[in-house]
């Protein structure tokens, strides 16, 4: 089973809870993630395809490919299926051990030519290599804030000329009229998707002091300032965004 097929059914915020904790990655998520993540992110199983056709285009024969906080590898394991260059190695990095344990499974379990290591670790501590594609899907709304343009700057540096970095990301707008409209939109596609007002609100209140989120506007800026002179929204359902950011060319590494 591919870790975007469905799995388990998600049900950790299903009954009323006395307290409700910091949402964290731990077994009771990573075990249900599968069908917590393709029922909570509008588009996922295209976003996750797309970065694989993508890594067609743009990952280059002998380099190393990223994918920074893989969860379950899902971004990895969709490169590895379409993209054909030889000699190329994927990095799965993910800091949640449930994670990165599930994420080896697999790999493990999935055949194909592109070498996949799994690693755990804080993304804002990996020593990176050079590299043609990287992959931020959903990740850096969970960083620090005051981590963030370092994270952005490494991968920047790291990017061979033409590389390409994915990032997608959770986001939130300054016009608190159109914000609240794009949430209430987000909140009626999960309730669509099986979730209940008591998980949905649940889940909002241990997500709130954990995932922080940027408007679009910052976001773009820390791409630009950063060095990207492409940067390109090709995704966006409600409040969820996906860019692409292509380093120049004739940039210097
Ligand atoms: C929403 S999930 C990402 C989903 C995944 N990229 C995918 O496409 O299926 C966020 C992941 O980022 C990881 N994460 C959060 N902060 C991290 C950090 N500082 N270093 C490494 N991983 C991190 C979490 O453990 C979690 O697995
Ligand atoms: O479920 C939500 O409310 C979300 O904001 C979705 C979201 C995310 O954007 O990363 C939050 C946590 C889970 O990892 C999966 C999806």
């Amino acid at each position: 089973m591919k870790p975007n097929q469905s799995s388990q059914r998600d049900s950790v915020y299903a009954q009323p809870l006395n307290k409700v904790s910091d949402f964290a990655f731990d077994t009771k998520v990573a075990d249900v993630f599968p069908d917590m993540i393709s029922r909570s992110i509008p588009g996922y199983a295209t976003i996750i395809d797309t970065i694989g056709r993508l890594a067609t285009r743009y990952v280059k024969p002998n380099s190393r490919v990223y994918d920074l906080g893989c969860s379950l590898g899902a971004a990895s394991l969709s490169i590895k299926q379409h993209c054909r260059a030889e000699g190329v190695e994927i990095y799965a990095v993910d800091n949640s051990e449930a994670m990165v344990e599930r994420c080896q499974n697999y790999v493990n379990a999935y055949r194909g030519d592109i070498p996949v290591q799994v690693q755990c670790a804080d993304i804002a501590e990996l020593s990176m290599q050079p590299c043609s594609m990287v992959v931020l899907n959903f990740t850096l709304q969970f960083v620090p804030q005051e981590q963030r343009q370092a994270i952005i700057q490494k991968i920047y540096d790291q990017l061979m000329p033409g590389g390409l970095l994915v990032i997608s990301e959770k986001v939130k707008h300054q016009d608190p009229v159109a914000d609240s409209l794009l949430i209430d939109l987000y909140h009626e596609f999960k309730r669509n998707n099986g979730y209940s007002d008591l998980e949905i609100s649940q889940k909002r209140a241990a997500l709130e002091n954990v995932m922080r989120l940027n408007t679009p506007e910052e976001h773009i800026q820390r791409l630009t300032q950063a060095g990207f002179t492409s940067v390109q929204e090709w995704f966006r359902c409600f409040n969820f965004t996906s860019w692409i950011a292509i380093k120049n060319d004739e940039a210097k590494t």
